[in-house]
């Protein structure tokens, strides 16, 4: 009988010890995110919501299960993973911390049945919530992140591709699309896998070019489609809600009817006639201007703009500029980069 009694206390005990190591573990995950939300992304109704959520769980955490907590005693505190000492970026520390408050969530769902009928229903109810952040936070971010950025790298395939587009984010570029019209799809799927691995270490989004498949294969941020490729529609279907989709347009009904189909963002142009798409006549500078007057999506002007020119293209009511050659033939692609980031004025933008 006494024996009976010792296991149930050490099975509530254990329980007891259980939940809180828990709670702790949301609470801390949700305050990591919480403060991105608020001071990464300004973001007053995310960080409410991470508030929220840890109120409630600060609801659930009593003097009773506080009280059961042994740190010197818990033969987990040393463990820790690799994966843990070193993040490459914002977007993983995020990612790891939704996962670990989802995990939580779940070890709390399941034990709390145990422990109190209400716990398992309430704590499933959050994790549910913990999704839904975890949907708006990666779509908001990515609008956001394309909407902080002035420059647009689109690549030209050069025998310095890696290290031209690392010198541009070097300087502080944040947007990059991989166009290769001509390689095999072998060699494109592995530059594609390399550029989004070197853009995911520089906080920059990757955008593959015309092809959705080889998007989501490497994971892309998105993709961009001309008049030509394929609808956004079925693209959407492929990508999803979260991932961005670019068109280009040439006149004022390609403008209208992207945004209305859904793009995420617009190329507008060639403003100048361009080797880089020979054949295209420039679209000309009316266009630019209408763009600016009616665009309700971020837009980026591209085609032939270069250092030179950029005043001129500045003076049509160009915030945001898409570059092949002046950077990708560029002597220095840092300093260009740099130079093209000041004169669009991204300051804390492109930080
Ligand atoms: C930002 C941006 N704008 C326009 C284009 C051109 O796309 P498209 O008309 O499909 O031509 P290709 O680049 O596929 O030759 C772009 N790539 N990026
Ligand atoms: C892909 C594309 N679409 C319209 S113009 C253009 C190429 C722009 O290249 P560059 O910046 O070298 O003129
Ligand atoms: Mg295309």
């Amino acid at each position: 009988m006494g024996n009976t009694d010792g296991q149930a206390r050490f099975v509530q005990l254990a329980l007891c010890r259980i939940l809180d190591a828990n709670l702790d573990r949301a609470r801390e995950g949700l305050r990591t995110i919480e403060e991105w939300c608020r001071f990464g992304l300004d973001n007053a109704s995310l960080t409410d919501e991470c508030k929220h959520l840890r109120q409630e769980l600060a609801h659930w955490h009593t003097p009773a299960l506080r009280a059961a907590r042994d740190t010197p005693g818990d033969a987990g505190t040393a463990l820790t993973h690799p994966d843990e000492a070193q993040r490459s970026s914002v977007q993983a520390v995020l990612q790891a911390n939704l996962c670990r408050v989802e995990e939580a969530l779940r070890v709390l769902e399941e034990y709390g049945k145990v422990y109190d009928p209400e716990m398992g229903g309430a704590f499933k109810q959050m994790r549910y919530r913990v999704y839904v952040l975890e949907s708006k936070l990666t779509a908001n971010q990515r609008q956001q992140r394309l909407e902080r950025s002035r420059l647009y790298l689109v690549t030209a395939p050069t025998e310095t591709l890696f290290a031209t587009v690392e010198a541009a984010l070097q300087g502080g570029l944040k947007l990059v699309q991989y166009r290769d019209k001509t390689a095999d799809d072998e060699v494109r799927l592995s530059n594609a896998q390399k550029l989004c691995q070197l853009c995911r270490r520089y906080d920059a989004l990757f955008i593959v070019n015309d092809r959705v498949d080889l998007a989501i294969a490497v994971d892309a941020d998105g993709v961009h489609l001309g008049q030509q490729d394929l609808p956004i529609a079925l693209a959407r279907q492929l990508l999803g809600a979260q991932r961005l989709i670019g068109r280009s347009t040439h006149c004022p009904d390609d403008l209208h009817r992207a945004i209305q189909e859904g793009a995420d963002y617009i190329g507008v142009g060639p403003v100048y006639e361009t080797p880089t798409k020979a054949g295209r006549p420039a679209a000309g500078f009316d266009y630019v201007r209408y763009a600016a007057a009616h665009a309700t999506v971020p837009w980026f002007a591209i085609g032939g703009i270069d250092t030179n020119n950029l005043h001129e293209v500045r003076a049509a009511k160009v915030d945001r500029v898409a570059i092949v050659r002046a950077i990708m033939h560029a002597e220095q692609p840092m300093v260009t980069t740099q130079y093209f980031l000041a004169q669009l004025g991204n300051g804390r933008s492109e930080e």
